[in-house]
């Protein structure tokens, strides 16, 4: 089975709430609610395709000092191993806009278990609640 690197942002506000964003129709895993990002692309560092998908999903811009490592998932699907490394974010320009996503909500952790979020990033919600 095939690994695939997925990388991820925990937006996080000056009130201690995390970005989530609703996935589009048509595409694996539509309606669910994760955290932006995607898949690294060949040649690319994990952090350049961070800041790449945040630009292309959201319009925004980081700067690489501003990713935190934080936890990462590891979860088999039915296809394919997914391994996805969550980054922290507390600093970015621009106003994030869900320009692929279906939708876009600012949540406290504490109420994230409100929104289905993909099986993989169950384990991730306890971490934002104990650490946000
Ligand atoms: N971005 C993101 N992907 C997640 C999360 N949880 C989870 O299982 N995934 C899975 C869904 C997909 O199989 C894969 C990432 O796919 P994606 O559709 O976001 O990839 P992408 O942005 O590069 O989009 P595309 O160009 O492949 O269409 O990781 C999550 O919290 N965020
Ligand atoms: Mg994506």
């Amino acid at each position: 089975m095939k690994t695939i690197l997925v990388v991820a942002a925990a937006l996080v506000d000056d009130d201690g709430r995390v970005l989530i964003a609703q996935r589009p129709e048509g595409k694996q895993l539509a309606g669910l609610w994760e955290f932006p990002g995607g898949k690294v692309e060949a040649g690319e560092t994990p952090e350049a395709a961070l800041i790449r998908e945040l630009n292309e999903e959201l319009g925004i811009t980081v700067k690489q000092a501003c990713l935190a490592p934080f936890v990462f998932a590891s979860h088999t699907y039915e296809t394919f191993h997914l391994l996805m490394p969550l980054y922290l974010i507390r600093r970015w320009d621009g106003q994030p806009t869900a320009i692929e996503h279906q939708a876009i909500k600012w949540v406290k952790p504490n109420d994230m278990r409100s929104y289905p979020m993909p099986p993989a990033d169950d384990p991730l919600v306890a971490y934002l609640v104990d650490f946000i």
